[in-house]
């Protein structure tokens, strides 16, 4: 069995009398990727709005097993030291990038944490440190890699608002990487790519969770997209996990067939 790298214990979600996420256990294993799929309004978003300090759960537990820090409770840090000190950073539904602002520009800035400590937090610093200066070569040295690794390389000096869609989705997961996460979190990465641009991106991942060993959690409504790169696959409906297994064992689950079709399209179908 792969180890574990996060563990979700019994987590609940409400919003008044909304309950979002309701006593909902999950493992991530690492080196891996894990889908989570569901209807709309399932509680995929805000399950990652509590694993990445976006929302306090109103109860339950989000365990990282960091390899170096030992067991991290996310659901008690606030969403900039989950991304900083525990290395879970998430990309976001609605793309998030600093529209006039270049490509890489957008990837250096994503790096502040660590220019601000390099800066001592002080101007003097930002003007004056030569750690300063080596922390801002090797903050654009990383954004040029991973750009480069992404296909993007050649945008770099472009204003990221003006490029097409789907090359702003791969941008954000440039600048996530950026930040050099164990635990990346997607929400629906393949939205608004075409084929081609699906397929690199399925490259991408698993390039990622195998070569890199960073693990991945991905929301996507995407089937292909799921079905050829995940090694786990978590069911949400109604807040609540109805189905856990390997794509072929979700493909094949009665409860999820339903909770995809409703009952009398199953019917239908059959
Ligand atoms: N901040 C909030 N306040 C109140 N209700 C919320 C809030 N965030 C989410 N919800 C509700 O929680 C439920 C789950 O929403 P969520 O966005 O997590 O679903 P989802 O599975 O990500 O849906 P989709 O696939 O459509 O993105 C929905 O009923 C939504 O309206």
């Amino acid at each position: 069995m792969p180890e574990t790298l996060l563990e979700v214990s019994r987590l609940t979600m409400r919003f008044g009398g909304l309950t979002a996420i309701d006593d909902l256990s999950l493992a991530v294993p690492a080196n891996s990727i894990t889908a989570i799929i569901g209807p709309n309004g399932a509680g995929k978003t805000t399950l990652f709005n509590c694993l990445t300090g976006f929302y306090k759960p109103t109860e339950g537990d989000v365990c990282l097993h960091h390899p170096q820090q030992g067991d991290v409770h996310l659901q008690t840090l606030p969403s900039h030291l989950v991304a900083r000190d525990a290395g879970v950073v998430r990309t976001f539904q609605n793309i998030r990038l600093f529209p006039k602002m270049t490509v890489l520009e957008n990837l250096v800035v994503a790096q502040h944490n660590r220019l601000q400590a390099a800066s001592r937090f002080s101007l003097a610093g930002l003007f004056g440190l030569p750690g300063y200066r080596r922390a801002e070569a090797e903050a654009v040295a990383r954004a040029a890699t991973w750009l480069d690794r992404l296909g993007l390389g050649h945008l770099a000096d472009h204003a990221a608002g003006a490029l097409p869609y789907g090359t702003q989705r791969r941008i954000e997961i440039a600048r996530a990487l950026c930040v050099d996460p164990i635990l990346l979190c997607l929400d629906e990465p393949a939205a608004g790519l075409n084929p081609r641009e699906s397929a690199e991106l399925n490259a991408l991942l698993l390039h990622l969770a195998r070569e890199r060993g960073i693990a991945i959690m991905l929301i996507e409504h995407d089937m292909s997209v799921v079905m050829r790169v995940s090694d786990h696959i978590a069911v949400i409906n109604y807040g609540r996990k109805i189905a856990e297994g390997t794509p072929q064992q979700i493909q094949n689950d009665p409860l999820v067939i339903k909770a995809y079709l409703g009952e009398d399209d199953e019917q239908e179908a059959a």
